[in-house]
């Protein structure tokens, strides 16, 4: 999404929006300060963040009597955005409730632009990106690209994940070991499985997502669901469905989720978390996204090289002396030229 200045009836919106949210505040900490004086507070914990619903979030106790119990807590005013994955210290109140009162260290933090082009957070303490490709729909290097772009800028551990792997055929095989060989070369670490036959691939899914902090994405149809179905318990994903249910009725689950893992680890899902990465992306992201790329590109005869054929191109060298593939040399080309048509388009529509 292009970044756009804000007319003077959107900026108006946001300080009303903002003064509001102010006065809320305001009425929070005043309820907050009048449990504490009566006592109805509890002493601060640790906790997890699992859930977050508008103004209020779902913790996880994380200690004490009541560890692995979920309480609906508020957040303190002062505290910066806080999100699904966070650590958090909170004080138990009455009726399953709590507030939180600081949030504690992230070590990684998954973000995602607004509609105003600003990242926004979205999920907390992730360990690793797992890219799911699979044989149908047919994998192609530039999408993979864009995801590993996007994960190389969270600075996250990118996996790539072959699902279906009973769909390889002498047909096929060649074609994706190649693609998987790229990628391994890169120094990604690359599984095969298949979530309709998980025991034939000796568990390399729950070997995969053990004791760790997970995110699944890639591409519509390569089977994260029914991966994500092989992992979590259905009273999990029933109980995550029913939370989104309160008020207006049951619609899709927007939230960033965390789930416990019958095999051990953590999983944090959304929709929004699934595409991660197919938005706009800025010609330095792009470059840094590509590690190999990111190795020669200071080194070009001129300073502002574009990398499209001139001489003295650092790339092409590199193309040349086997450092760079021609497959990802083309696929970081289309894809710089595509974020330069959508920023064209975007820039015009505003
Ligand atoms: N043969 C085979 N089919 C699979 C496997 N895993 C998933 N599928 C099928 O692939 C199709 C898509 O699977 P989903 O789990 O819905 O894929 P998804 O990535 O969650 O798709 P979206 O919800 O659109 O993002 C379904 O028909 C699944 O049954 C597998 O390991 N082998
Ligand atoms: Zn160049």
């Amino acid at each position: 999404m292009a970044k756009r200045r804000l007319s003077k009836q959107q900026q108006h919106r946001i300080q009303k929006i903002q003064a509001e949210r102010t006065r809320r505040a305001g009425k929070r900490e005043q309820a907050i300060a009048a449990q504490r004086e009566s006592g109805e507070l509890g002493s601060e914990q640790s906790g997890l963040v699992i859930a977050h619903y508008g103004q209020q979030l779902d913790v996880e106790a994380l200690e004490g009597q009541h560890q692995g119990k979920l309480f609906r807590c508020f957040v303190r005013a002062n505290i910066d955005s806080l999100v699904t994955g966070d650590r958090v210290t909170w004080c138990e109140g009455a009726d399953n409730t709590g507030v939180i009162v600081a949030r504690q260290e992230r070590h990684s933090l998954l973000q995602r632009p607004d509609n105003f082009g600003q990242l926004k957070p979205v999920a907390a303490n992730i360990d690793h990106i797992v890219l799911v490709i699979a044989p149908e729909p047919e994998p192609h290097d530039n999408l993979i690209d864009r995801y590993l772009v996007a994960a190389e800028n969270t600075g996250i551990p990118a996996v790539l994940l072959l699902n279906k792997a009973d769909l390889l055929t002498d047909r096929n095989r060649d074609h994706i070991d190649a693609l998987l060989d790229r990628y391994r070369h890169l120094g990604y670490e690359v599984l095969e499985a298949s979530a309709h036959h998980p025991d034939a691939h000796g568990g390399v899914i729950t070997g995969l997502v053990k004791d760790r902090t997970s995110v699944f994405v890639g591409q519509s149809g390569v089977g994260k669901s029914s991966i994500i179905q092989t992992l979590v318990p259905d009273r999990e994903l029933k109980v995550g469905a029913l939370s989104e249910s309160t008020g207006k009725g049951t619609h899709t689950t927007t939230t960033a989720r965390l789930f416990h893992l019958d095999c051990g680890g953590d999983l944090i899902d959304s929709p929004g978390i699934r595409e991660f990465g197919l938005w706009h992306m800025t010609p330095a992201e792009i470059e840094f996204g590509f590690r190999e790329i990111r190795e020669v590109i200071g080194h070009c005869r001129f300073r502002d090289c574009r990398h499209q054929g001139e001489p003295g191109c650092a790339l092409d060298e590199a193309v040349a002396e086997g450092r760079i593939t021609p497959e990802r040399l083309h696929s970081f080309r289309r894809i710089l030229q595509a974020m330069e048509e959508q920023q064209a388009r975007g820039l015009k529509l505003s």
